[in-house]
């Protein structure tokens, strides 16, 4: 078992952190955030993870795992040190390399031991490169050091799952001694490794998520050519996924892609292609779509109710995804910014998200804790997360508000289930449920 520093302690650093030292190293968790790590120390992890609490008090009380503010102390006996800062879109798409470069030099000036560096933090082709120059200029002992790439595919939501069922583990790296440690440190995950070059490597990562973003645009321009025809978004997807070369995953239309990840990285690949000059025009269209299928539901809303000023209206899911409250690039943002631009009522419910949603709202929206009482009073709902908690829902419920009126951004519910409840129901890429004259006086 080896002894491990993890740099920064976010979705991933905190993730792998703690998965590392449940497998039965010893891990310390470094990050500048004092609060954080004070939180930490005490036991509380400072994100929303399923698993992760529990694993992480496990470990604390089991004495593999350990929290602080000084990279001086976390790096002291480490043979190895993982690199999970943040690597946030910078204004011109490209990624902001400001705080990986910060832990280079923070290792340089720290180590006094043979070392490997492990880049998770996903960073442009070539900036493993970078890393082991900064460290090489930087370096005070007379060691040496390795930075081998190694970049994370977990999702939030089901990061710790994730951990120990990936589909691999790539490892980018010149050297076998190397590439054989990091296959050593992580062989009771069980999960394949891919060994190639550091670039390789790098590029694998930003052509990963590339490729899944460009499957939601791609099935979300379906889904608006099906709303035309009359046609069934989610049959199409089903039959399309039935063939094993399509699969039948990352098929689901909605109100686009969010979270910290699919909006800068592909970005991000946008200007790593156009650094050698190509124009990557697919991944610019898939940009262009997600930002489209974003404002797409809002204009069903404003069109079916035309006169919205003062309406209140309940806004379902806040977070960019069910099961965590990562808030960053959320759809509910710049949705609920519109609605609120047109003085309207917003009423908002999140399962868990509310604490983060608070500090980006405000006092624009009102916080409601409950479905229901969301509900209550409101002229039409808008859901924007699929939490459990809101797809099995008795659709019922939703007659709490006078006259049941649900745009769905997440295909949430059958067609079936909504004529039958006499629910009028707009959702992606399916036939609207209109409620007829009838039907409405029953
Ligand atoms: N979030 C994900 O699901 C996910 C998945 C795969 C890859 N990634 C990539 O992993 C990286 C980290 O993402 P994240 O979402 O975990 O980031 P995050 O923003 O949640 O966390 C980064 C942490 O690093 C800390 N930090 C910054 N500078 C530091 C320094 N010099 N020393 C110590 N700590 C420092 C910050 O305080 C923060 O706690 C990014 O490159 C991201 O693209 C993220
Ligand atoms: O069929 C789908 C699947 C996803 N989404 C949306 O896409 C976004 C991203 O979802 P997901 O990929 O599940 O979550 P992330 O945590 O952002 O994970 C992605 O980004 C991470 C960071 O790079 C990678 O490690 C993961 O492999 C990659 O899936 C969310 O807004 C989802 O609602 C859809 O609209 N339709």
């Amino acid at each position: 078992m080896r002894t491990i520093a993890v740099v920064g302690t976010g979705y991933v650093g905190l993730v792998t952190g703690v998965s590392l030292s449940e497998i039965g190293h010893t891990v310390t968790c470094i990050d500048i955030d004092e609060e954080k790590v004070l939180k930490m120390q005490q036991g509380f992890s400072p994100i929303y993870e399923p698993g992760l609490s529990d694993m992480m008090t496990k470990n604390i009380n089991e004495n593999r795992l350990f929290f602080t503010t000084q990279h001086e102390e976390g790096f002291e006996n480490a043979e190895v040190i993982y690199i999970a800062v943040g690597t946030p879109e910078k204004e011109d798409g490209s990624a902001n390399l400001a705080f990986v470069e910060q832990v280079a030099k923070d290792i340089a000036t720290n180590v006094s031991r043979d070392t490997i560096v492990v880049t998770k933090s996903t960073v442009p082709v070539g900036t493993n490169d970078r890393i082991q120059s900064i460290i090489d200029h930087h370096l005070v002992a007379n060691v040496k050091v390795e930075v081998v790439s190694n970049p994370e595919f977990l999702k939030e939501g089901s990061a710790i799952y994730d951990s120990f069922n990936g589909d691999r583990i790539v490892v980018g790296t010149a050297s076998e001694e190397a590439a054989n440690v990091i296959e050593e440190i992580n062989q009771p995950f069980g999960v394949p490794v891919f060994r190639t070059d550091v670039k390789s490597a790098e590029m694998i990562k930003y052509a990963s998520n590339a490729f899944l973003a460009t499957k939601i645009s791609f099935i979300n321009e379906i889904s608006n050519i099906c709303e035309r025809l009359n046609a069934n978004v989610e049959d199409v997807a089903n039959g399309m996924g039935m063939d094993k070369r399509i699969g039948d995953k990352f098929l689901n239309a909605g109100i686009g892609y969010g979270g910290s990840c699919f909006p800068k990285d592909t970005k991000a690949l946008v200007q790593i292609a156009g650094n050698v000059e190509y124009d990557f025009n697919l991944l610019k269209g898939v940009i262009r779509v997600n930002q489209y299928q974003q404002r797409l539901l809002l204009n069903k809303l404003y069109k079916r109710v035309p006169n919205i000023k003062g309406k209140r209206i309940a806004v379902l899911g806040l977070s960019f995804k069910p099961n965590t409250d990562d808030m960053r690039e959320a759809a509910s943002i710049p949705i609920i910014k519109s609605l609120v631009d047109k003085n309207v009522e917003v009423v908002t419910y999140d399962p868990i998200a509310i604490e983060k949603a608070k500090k980006i709202f405000n006092s624009t929206v009102q916080y409601a804790s409950s479905i229901e009482d969301a509900l209550k009073g409101s002229s039409a709902a808008i859901i924007l997360t699929e939490w459990n908690e809101i797809k099995y829902l008795p659709p019922s419920t939703f007659k709490i508000m006078e006259y049941p009126l649900l745009f769905d951004g997440r295909n949430c519910f059958s067609l079936k289930t909504m004529e039958d409840e006499y629910i009028e129901y707009h959702s992606i890429g399916r036939p609207t449920v209109s409620l007829s004259k009838e039907k409405i006086h029953n």
